[in-house]
């Protein structure tokens, strides 16, 4: 398995790349970013792991670090400051995940594209028509990662009604940013206790997790370390459905496309939109099965609509940035 982390050298990339050196699946470890990669991969290349470490920096050597990979992971891009959101990355990020979109449909045309770079609502539609444009999309190998939401979740759930938060699986749908993300408290053990006001602080601090980091970082970026643990997590989740041929569940915002059966029974729920995050089956070949979405308190309908709106937004921002462009 050659896994490609963009971005390696950034507050993500780094300890995401650590992590993934860690993997017994991974035979190359490929590292590409604007700045620095040669000294991270020099770095990395003395842990004495399976994986083969490669450093690539700058455009020119982008189809090298990305050729014939199998999975390619993107942290790369700006992150936020305070008082900004996630969709006022767009101008600045939209264009790189263009870039790298378009290579990776060129270099490595059914690679797992595991999409970290916010705004992650629009940032997933603009992958998708990039390889859409060269011929190449497969919408089961595409992949918002929303595992930071699923990761704080557990953590956030298991603090107020106890268990260990390694193990409590709180199923969080929607998109990656403020009111699309939708925590279906209602669906987890030991939740019914709690007064309607506890649910709605636990399910605004789920929402709006990344502005506690932001406001903490105080200006010097947003959640890079749990992110790199969530980031390491989901793509061990890919290699795990490959190697082993067992399917693995994960929430993750994906083409509702990838499976139709599944896909049209969440439309049912959440209307005519096409990316949402679900629970997925991953299997060998990506998206197996998109599972039931299941039963919503009144409380988390509501969430629901609310999230719709400006999820579509977002998507239509992705999706029209590439189809209006020259590629
Ligand atoms: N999906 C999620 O849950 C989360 C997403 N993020 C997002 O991840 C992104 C990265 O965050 P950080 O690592 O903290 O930022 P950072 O600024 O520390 O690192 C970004 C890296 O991207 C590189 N880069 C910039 N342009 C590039 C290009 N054209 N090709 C390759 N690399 C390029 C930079 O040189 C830098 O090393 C941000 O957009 C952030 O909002 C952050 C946390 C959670
Ligand atoms: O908040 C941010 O900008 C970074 C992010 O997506 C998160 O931490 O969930």
């Amino acid at each position: 398995m050659k896994v490609t982390v963009c971005g390696a050298a950034g507050g993500i990339g780094q300890p995401l790349s650590l992590l993934l050196k860690q993997s017994p699946h991974i035979t190359h470890l490929s590292l590409y970013d604007i700045v620095n990669t040669p000294g991270v991969a020099a770095d990395l290349s003395h842990i004495n792991t399976r994986a083969k470490v490669t450093g690539h920096i700058g455009a020119a050597q982008m189809d090298a670090a990305l050729e014939g990979s199998d999975i390619v992971v993107i942290p790369a891009g700006v992150p936020r400051k305070p008082d900004m959101t996630r969709d006022d990355l767009f101008k600045i990020n939209a264009g790189i995940i263009r870039d790298l979109a378009t290579a990776a449909a060129k270099n490595c045309p059914k690679a797992f594209m595991l999409i970290i770079s916010n705004p992650v609502n629009s940032t997933v539609p603009i992958v998708a028509e990039v390889f859409k444009k060269h011929g190449v999309y497969d919408p089961k190998r595409l992949f918002g990662v929303t595992t930071l939401d699923i990761v704080r979740a557990s953590t956030f759930v298991s603090e107020i009604v106890g268990g260990d938060a390694a193990t409590l699986r709180v199923p969080v749908i929607g998109g990656h940013s403020g009111v699309t993300i939708i925590p279906l408290l209602s669906q987890v053990g030991g939740t019914s206790g709690l007064s309607q006001e506890r649910i709605e602080k636990l399910t605004n601090r789920i929402q709006f997790g990344g502005d506690e980091v932001v406001k903490a970082k105080a200006g010097a970026g947003s959640a890079t370390l749990s992110m790199a643990y969530a980031g390491a997590r989901f793509t061990f989740s890919i290699l795990d459905a490959i190697a082993s041929n067992k399917p693995v569940v994960e929430c993750t915002y994906v083409d509702l496309n990838s499976d139709a059966q599944g896909g049209a029974a969440t439309k049912k729920i959440t209307g005519d939109i096409q990316f949402f995050s679900v629970p997925v089956e991953l299997g060998p070949a990506g998206v197996q099965r998109i599972l039931p979405i299941g039963n919503l308190s009144e409380y988390e309908a509501g969430l629901l609509k609310t999230a719709l709106p400006e999820l579509n937004g977002n998507i239509v921002k992705g999706t029209s940035f590439i189809s209006q462009a020259n590629l």
